[in-house]
């Protein structure tokens, strides 16, 4: 393995610092002058994906001065440890081995993890074909019509973007997700189903999880409150997890439970049996493909060059906006009305991962690490935060995200979409400057005065770095091999930065105390230890609820 070293401590880190200090003064337009062929040579494709980086802020010596980065990093060994199962997760000590999950072969040392991973991989497809075959029935002997995914985080996000995205691959049976424990969650997605006909899929990797057992408790109420024996509530309930037993405790029966392991992430976790949700209601033909799309794009990143490899440019693009042109959070901007959760997915994925502040030997981080991750489905974007993209202070960096066709056969609608996509990537780039406002507000008509006064207020710097990813269509394949690219991507990038891309430990200082706040809230605990803020907030929550019930 590479020694561990911080970014400021890496040999290219010098020479790039100078390269910024150059490409500050180089508006990215003008490398078109003497490129004008950078749409080409600036991009890579694999797994039915292109990633355009023209309009990135780089040259041919700053991308050599970044590979030198990715090569010195010994990238490529990373992931093949990675995929052969090597502690990476040192603070937890474990491997991460999601690229398991989507594998079709045991990689060598790991026979009994492939064989866990294709076991629950049958079941899955047998529970997937069974509660669609109408089969598997509830309490009153009706088919399962809905499934209910109770989960949040890793366990939530990444089935609910899924099945937002592949909708029209397959919907025969609705799914819904719950993630918050704000009761309005759970009865806003009951509101319309029957309970005879729900099946509700618990998904914790820990099954202690407050937000996810506190609304499969209020689903076992629920269910019992329709009439259904106690004895019956099983035929309503899987779960995914690691602790069978505790899932157990709950009423669940142990053949209802598909395995998860302690070396999959969280919010890695989309393709192990945390996906059952999506499996059900798309159809064990979609998910298996979306598995497919993702393990293209590992046997992609195990196999190209670093100037080829989609991760590793993605990698050193953020790193490259972040720690030497300053950017401070990176916009995700897909085109696609599918892709609407995929900017909170990502956040996940990257905040919880790379949001750290010391390396992997516990040493404080000297320079920044990810950067905040934002953004929302375009064109709506457009109509609210585009604003502060064209014409704010803040530095950013951005992906547009383009499927090039549309399934629905509106092909007017998808081309205004696409033409939109487009005219935000070149305004991005080329802006507008004063004087070609002027003459424009002149050749309207406007006096010279007003044109003189408006100018700077119309007026776009442009040059804001960013890339686009584009791809055929809106596919199983696609969308497997564009979440991995980005699981990727943020490997490298923890790589690069010298930290731990794997644990979370941030996360849980406020469960602990959420934890304390309730029992004293309950009057279960004596308050001694809380400030006086929480007490007089805890105060005025139980005045509030006292009202409340005069009011009834
Ligand atoms: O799947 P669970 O054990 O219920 O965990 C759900 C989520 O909560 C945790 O606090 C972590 O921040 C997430 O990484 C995780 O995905």
């Amino acid at each position: 393995m590479a020694p561990i070293l911080q970014l400021f401590e890496r040999k290219a880190y010098p020479k790039l610092v100078e390269d910024a200090a150059t490409m500050r003064s180089i508006p990215i337009e003008s490398l078109f002058v003497d490129q004008p062929d950078r749409s080409t040579t600036y991009s890579a494709s694999a797994a039915g994906l292109t990633l355009d980086f023209s309009r990135q802020a780089v040259t041919d010596d700053i991308l050599t001065h970044l590979v030198a980065l990715a090569t010195e990093a010994q990238l490529r060994d990373a992931f093949a440890a990675l995929r052969q199962g090597s502690t990476v997760n040192a603070t937890e000590n474990r491997p991460a081995l999601h690229t398991l999950l989507r594998s079709n072969s045991a990689p060598e040392g790991l026979p009994n993890e492939y064989a866990a991973v294709a076991e629950t991989r049958r079941r899955m497809q047998d529970w997937s074909e069974h509660i669609r075959s109408g089969r598997h029935t509830g309490f009153s002997g009706q088919p399962i019509t809905d499934v209910v995914n109770l989960g949040i985080g890793g366990s939530d996000l990444g089935p609910r973007l899924v099945n937002d995205a592949l909708q029209v691959f397959d919907g025969k049976i609705d799914a819904h997700f719950v993630a918050n424990v704000d009761p309005a969650a759970l009865q806003d997605a009951l509101l319309g189903l029957s309970p005879e006909s729900t099946l509700f899929v618990v998904c914790s990797k820990s099954f202690g999880t407050e937000e996810t057992i506190t609304n499969a408790r209020a689903a076992r109420s629920w269910l019992l409150q329709a009439g259904a024996e106690a004895s019956a509530l099983g035929a309503h309930f899987l779960a995914i997890t690691t602790d069978i037993q505790a899932a157990a405790d709950m009423g669940i029966p142990e053949d209802h439970c598909l395995p998860l392991w302690d070396w999959v992430g969280g919010r890695y976790s989309l393709w192990s049996a945390i996906g059952l949700s999506c499996a059900i209601s798309l159809g064990w033909h979609t998910f298996s493909e979306l598995l497919a799309g993702a393990q293209q794009m590992d046997e992609h990143v195990e196999a190209a060059v670093p100037g080829q490899n989609l991760a590793v440019l993605m990698a050193l693009l953020e790193v490259w906006n972040t720690n030497f042109l300053g950017a401070d959070s990176h916009v995700v901007l897909p085109y696609c009305e599918g892709l609407g959760y995929l900017p909170e997915f990502l956040q996940q994925l990257t905040m919880e991962s790379n949001g750290k502040r010391v390396d992997v030997l516990g040493r404080e981080l000297k320079s920044d690490s990810a950067p905040m991750l934002w953004g929302a489905a375009g064109t709506m974007g457009q109509h609210s935060f585009h604003q502060l993209l064209h014409q704010g202070t803040r530095t950013f960096s951005a992906d547009f995200i383009l499927p090039l066709t549309t399934h629905t056969g509106m092909t007017e609608q998808h081309g205004r979409l696409v033409a939109n996509c487009l005219a935000q990537s070149r305004a991005m780039t080329v802006g507008r400057t004063e004087q070609q406002c002027i003459d424009s507000l002149l050749a309207r008509g406007a006096g010279e005065e007003r044109a003189q006064a408006l100018a700077t207020h119309l007026a776009i710097p442009g040059n804001r770095p960013h890339s686009l990813i584009t791809m055929d269509a809106l596919t199983p394949r696609s969308l497997g091999a564009l979440l991995a690219l980005y699981e990727h991507r943020t490997y490298f990038s923890s790589l690069l930065w010298g930290i731990n891309a794997f644990d979370q430990w941030g996360v849980e200082l406020g469960k602990d105390i959420s934890g304390s706040i309730y029992e004293v809230m309950q009057n279960t605990r004596p308050s001694v230890d809380l400030d006086t803020v929480t007490l007089k907030h805890i105060a005025a929550w139980r005045a509030a609820n006292d009202r409340a019930k005069q009011q009834d």
